[in-house]
């Protein structure tokens, strides 16, 4: 279907769970990916995750405020260069406040500050197993910002990792926020489809962002 001839319309695809299709516009996409690729950049730059099983995530990541490892939270790259974490900037915080406010209303917006984000690249085949976002101590909405190839991300249930789930296709700039009843759903991304960035961003490949209210203590 022809994005232009038929605009998508925001659905809420379980709830407390809301895709607002084209949240960003052409300018605020490139300014978050030109922000991506510093934050992509040594020291506590993009690294391959490996898993406690012997494994590696396909996506590399990046993370800003808190480093995330499997499975838990740290200040410093401990499972890759070993530096400290960039910090998390405000204008991402005031960002994610403003996409809860506009996929969830105002009233979901949470008092503790945004203060993590995790920036996951995907290229080639790669992908993301159903998981649960389960090390942050704050049920605050997840946040979710795509740009670069569009995706289907799928979007279980809170009890398994199995169905009923429903894909979506995620796309450059689009919004997804998961909080309330769905804060602890499963989800993953079983699919990207290479090639389909939109002209001239630059961009081989898919980027997401997800931003978090870890509930840890401050520095
Ligand atoms: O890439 C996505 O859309 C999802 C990423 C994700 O679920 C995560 O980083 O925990
Ligand atoms: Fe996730």
């Amino acid at each position: 279907m022809d994005a232009e001839l038929f605009p998508r319309a925001r659905e809420e695809i379980a709830p407390g769970a809301v895709h607002v299709p084209d949240w960003l516009d052409a300018r605020e996409q490139r300014a978050l990916l030109d922000a991506c690729r510093e934050w992509a950049g040594p020291p506590a730059g993009l690294r391959t995750v490996r898993t406690p099983g012997g494994g590696t995530m396909t996506a590399r990541q990046v993370c800003l405020g808190r480093h995330w490892y499997p499975y838990g939270y740290a200040r410093t790259a401990v499972d890759g260069d070993g530096a400290p974490v960039k910090p998390f900037p405000s204008w991402l915080g005031a960002l994610a406040r403003r996409a809860v406010t506009d996929a969830l209303g105002e009233a979901s917006v949470p008092a503790a500050a945004y203060d993590v984000a995790l920036v996951n690249f995907y290229d080639g085949d790669a992908r993301m197993g159903m998981h649960r976002d389960s090390d942050e101590k704050a049920d605050a909405p997840v946040v979710s910002l795509s740009l670069g190839d569009t995706c289907v991300f799928r979007f279980g249930n809170t009890r398994t990792r199995t169905r009923p789930w429903t894909d979506v296709e995620l796309r450059s700039g689009d919004l997804f926020v998961f909080g309330g009843p769905s804060r602890w759903a499963y989800h993953g991304v079983p699919r990207v489809l290479a090639g389909t960035s939109p002209a001239g961003s630059g961009l081989a490949g898919r980027l997401n962002i997800t931003l978090r209210v870890s509930g840890l203590p401050g520095r």
